[in-house]
């Protein structure tokens, strides 16, 4: 499977400020470039964090790109994802990663709620065996939007093979606002990426990499 990482961080490197709601960091340009990715991808996943103060629908919002849009992943160990969240809404599948800690009465009502349950793990979703288990349906090219937490463990996993990433031109701060990658950090043996491309977009630059 490709997995690509892609999302928009301030000059300071935040995704989001410290009260952890929404904020436009990239301009209509790379929106646009955002939804060509999302074209290109079988499905598109993001951590239930993102879920809870986003509540994104992960939808193709000009249909004028690619054919069919992408299904919606969530790595949602416990099986918080409400049941009205904009990513369950519509006839796309949405597949809910969780870990055997899932309450079974959860993992019933996101079910009933349209979604397609996948176990792996015990606490904590266990990404490369819930990944493989996408591959059987079907995705083979996946999207990650984030947040922060989801994309530190995709790189501990050694699970990413591509990452833009759009630097805007806000300065947003706060030690506890999200960044790219946080998790529990790496001290030693750092992925290295092999940087593949440098763009001008919008009010800031498009940094492509290789991993
Ligand atoms: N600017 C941008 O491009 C983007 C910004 N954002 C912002 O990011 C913030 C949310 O990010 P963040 O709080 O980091 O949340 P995430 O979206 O990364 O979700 C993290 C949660 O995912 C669950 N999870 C399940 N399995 C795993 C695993 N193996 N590794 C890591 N997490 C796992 C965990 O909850 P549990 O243990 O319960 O399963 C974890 O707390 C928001 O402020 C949002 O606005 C988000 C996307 C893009
Ligand atoms: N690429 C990008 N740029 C920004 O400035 C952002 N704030 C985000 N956020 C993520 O975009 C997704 C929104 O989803 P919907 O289109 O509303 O369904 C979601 O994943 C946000 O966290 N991304």
């Amino acid at each position: 499977m490709h997995v690509h990482v892609n999302a928009a961080v301030s000059a300071d490197g935040k995704l989001s400020s410290r009260q952890r709601e929404q904020i436009a960091i990239s301009g209509d340009e790379d929106f646009a470039r955002m939804e060509t990715i999302r074209a290109e991808a079988d499905a598109v996943v993001v951590g239930v964090g993102t879920v809870l103060t986003d509540d994104p629908s992960l939808e193709r919002h000009d249909e004028s790109i690619g054919s069919e849009p992408p299904a919606r992943v969530v790595a949602d160990s416990r099986g918080r994802t409400p049941t009205d969240a904009d990513i369950l809404a519509g006839d796309r599948p949405t597949y809910l990663l969780v870990s055997a800690a899932a309450p079974e009465q959860r993992r019933r009502a996101l079910e009933r709620a349209g979604a397609t349950v996948v176990v792996a793990g015990e606490d904590r979703v266990d990404l490369p065996e819930a990944f493989d288990e996408l591959t059987t349906h079907g995705v083979s090219h996946l999207m990650v939007e984030g947040g922060g937490e989801l994309i530190f463990s995709l790189f501990a996993d050694e699970l990413v093979d591509e990452l833009t990433v759009y630097v805007g031109s806000m300065i947003i701060g706060g030690r506890g606002a999200p960044t790219l990658a946080d998790g529990d950090g790496f001290v030693d043996e750092f992925p290295t990426l092999k940087l593949r491309d440098v763009s001008r977009l919008d009010d800031g630059v498009v940094l492509a990499y290789d991993a």
